[in-house]
């Protein structure tokens, strides 16, 4: 991301890989994450409170059972068999209880089952579209095996929080304070002695929280390396096979599967300690409470009710501590998917709408770069201060060594980048003070990689300009030439592409790709040609549909074939950033320089 003076500001999503962070940042980091929390709950806030008020009734009423218990034993039992009457009353007493907790447990589960499902929506919904909002800065760093990691390992981290424990878990938490005050109020030593037992489960829970929390961490951490490496090789495959890199990156995935697993192991080893010595503390305050108790009883200070209440009490306040400890798990994991996924929210897109955007009433399509200079991230400079002017309708072709700057120069006149220094503007008003829909209307990039979606061969050209009708989708593929062989395809323009029947050639691909450009029509287009050799016939058609592309517009062509420059009215040479021949392509060879010598080559190369 870079700030206005050209250098980079950590990003929001920079500690995604990191396992431990300082103080200052974990602080941070978890502030964004409850923010975010907030936010996604805050339109849910009126049936929240219905559910608060539905899990409190619930609580309450499982709460009086025991006390109604010590009731029956204590006053209802000595009373029979002359009055039935107290233990009739008590025994009501206790069925309406259990009716109201039943009833009033199953209505907050169902509500609050509900409110997670559309806080889960709501956040996948908004993980896609930051994705889609953020700028090619973002993308290029962010690979995209993090960003799958984000919307599928981590969501599913948080639906498993949200399907599997929390509800319960805020019940559960619910009844133990319920119980420990009914206790309390019952018999304020036995309260203490249950207090007393929490004091070395507090102490159990702070060590578990402090392993546990970077034991989940670099869970997560591996188990986003893993998909990663997993993409890579998947989207790499031709290469991988190609350059048998089979067993190297079968290493890879090895080591990075084993760290995963390891990690995996130190959590079930924290977890092996914390839920029985959990369990440990509860059954030692049991007994306790049943001896201070007994001895009480045998005294003639505590009523026998009042102890077996007070036992049903204590079982009861720790029983659900085994729960909230598994839940503890999900909620760790949680907690740091959380952490993750805020970060990719709270990026900001680096390539900024303008606040007053101007709009391009006729646009002709002149260019205009005026020193500018730009550099990736901290990276080295790219263009050290270009001035370039593009005449409207021209069509100009970079050429130049790799790494000269020619795709970068592609990508600040679309705009996927801002310039370091300087500004590039269209028809003299500075891109960045164009609203990107206009933009886009009027600046279309083209890529190599002509890239085509699911759906059929209408479809994708049809992205040019979603509105277009049958009829102009098919003029446009008339007019770069891709008419013939889609009639050819099995169900002509219908045809479903990436399926069966559907696979087009590279120069095909190329072909419905100038149609989407054409059909789009914009003022100026800039294309990266592809870099991959045709056969001769399939050049010629590629070389004629984009003739017709070209025709009437502004057109910057990073070219790498000799007939791409041959059509162009202009060539720049490009080296380290900086023109170092303008000319037309008879100027530049007649002048026996840099481009004359790869004319040359490339003439060679033909023969
Ligand atoms: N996303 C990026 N992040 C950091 N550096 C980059 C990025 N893209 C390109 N570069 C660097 O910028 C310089 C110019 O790259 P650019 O892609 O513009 O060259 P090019 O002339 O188009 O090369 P080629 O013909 O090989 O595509 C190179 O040194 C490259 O390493």
């Amino acid at each position: 991301m870079s700030a206005p003076d050209g250098r980079r500001r950590p990003t929001n999503a920079e500690h995604d890989d990191e396992t431990s962070l300082d103080r200052a940042t974990s602080r941070a980091v978890r502030r964004r994450s409850i923010a975010l929390l907030g936010d996604l709950l805050r339109p849910h806030a009126r049936i929240l409170a219905w559910a608060a008020v539905l899990v409190t009734a619930s609580s309450a009423a499982q709460v009086a059972g025991p006390w109604l218990v010590s009731l029956a034993i204590d006053k209802a039992l000595p009373a029979l068999p002359g009055d039935v009457g107290p233990l009739a009353a008590i025994g009501g007493a206790y069925l309406a209880a259990a009716v109201v907790a039943g009833v009033a447990i199953g209505a907050y589960r169902r509500v609050a089952a509900r409110i997670a499902q559309n806080v889960l929506l709501d956040l996948r919904r908004r993980v896609f579209r930051q994705t889609q909002r953020l700028s090619l800065e973002f993308h290029e760093s962010y690979t995209s095996g993090r960003i799958i990691s984000r919307q599928t390992s981590d969501l599913e981290a948080l639906r498993e929080l949200l399907d599997g424990g929390l509800v319960g878990v805020i019940a559960s938490v619910l009844v133990m304070t319920f119980t420990a005050v009914g206790l309390t109020i019952l018999d304020p030593l036995s309260g203490l002695v249950l207090m007393t037992g929490l004091v070395p489960a507090w102490f159990l829970l702070r060590w578990f929280r402090k392993h546990s929390q970077v034991a989940y961490r670099e869970q997560r951490t591996w188990s986003a390396r893993l998909i990663v490496k997993f993409v890579e090789t998947m989207t790499g495959i031709r290469a991988v096979q190609a350059f048998n890199r089979e067993a190297t990156t079968e290493r890879d995935y090895d080591r990075i599967g084993s760290a995963y697993r390891d990690a995996n192991l130190r959590i079930f080893g924290i977890n092996g300690r914390f839920a029985p010595g959990l369990l440990l503390i509860g059954n030692v305050t049991v007994v306790v409470a049943l001896a201070a108790g007994g001895w009480r009883v045998l005294e003639g200070t505590l009523a026998v009710g009042v102890l077996v209440a007070v036992l049903l009490y204590v079982k009861r306040f720790f029983a659900p501590i085994q729960q909230i400890a598994m839940f503890y798990n999900a909620f760790q994991s949680a907690a740091a998917a959380l952490e993750k996924v805020s970060g990719l929210l709270a990026e900001e897109p680096t390539v900024v709408e303008p606040a007053e955007p101007v709009d391009l009433p006729a646009p002709r399509g002149e260019l205009r770069l005026e020193h500018v200079r730009f550099a990736y991230g901290d990276g080295p400079v790219v263009l050290p201060g270009l001035d370039l002017t593009i005449p409207a309708g021209q069509t100009v072709a970079l050429v130049g060594t790799t790494g000269a700057g020619k795709s970068t120069i592609a990508k600040l006149v679309t705009r996927f980048y801002d310039a370091t220094g300087g500004r590039v503007l269209v028809d003299g008003v500075d891109i960045r003070d164009i609203a990107s829909p206009v933009l886009r209307r009027n600046v279309v990039m083209v890529t190599q990689e002509s890239y085509l979606f699911s759906g059929s061969v209408a479809e994708n050209i049809a992205l040019g300009r979603p509105d277009a009708t049958r009829e102009e989708i098919e003029a446009a593929a008339r007019a770069v030439g891709a008419h013939g062989f889609v009639e050819n395809l099995p169900d002509g323009y219908d045809t479903e592409v990436n399926k069966r029947g559907g696979r087009v050639s590279a120069g095909q691909r190329q072909l419905l790709s100038f149609a989407r450009a054409f059909l789009a029509d914009p003022t100026v287009l800039v294309l990266d040609e592809a870099t991959s050799s045709l056969d001769l016939p399939g050049e010629r058609l590629v070389q004629r549909g984009l003739q017709s592309l070209l025709a009437d517009r502004t057109a910057i062509i990073i070219a790498h074939r000799l007939s791409t420059v041959e059509i162009a009215d202009r060539v720049l040479v490009l080296e380290h950033g900086e023109v170092v021949e303008d000319g037309s392509p008879d100027e530049l060879v007649d002048r026996g320089g840099r481009f004359a010598a790869l004319n040359a080559a490339w003439q060679d190369s033909l023969v």
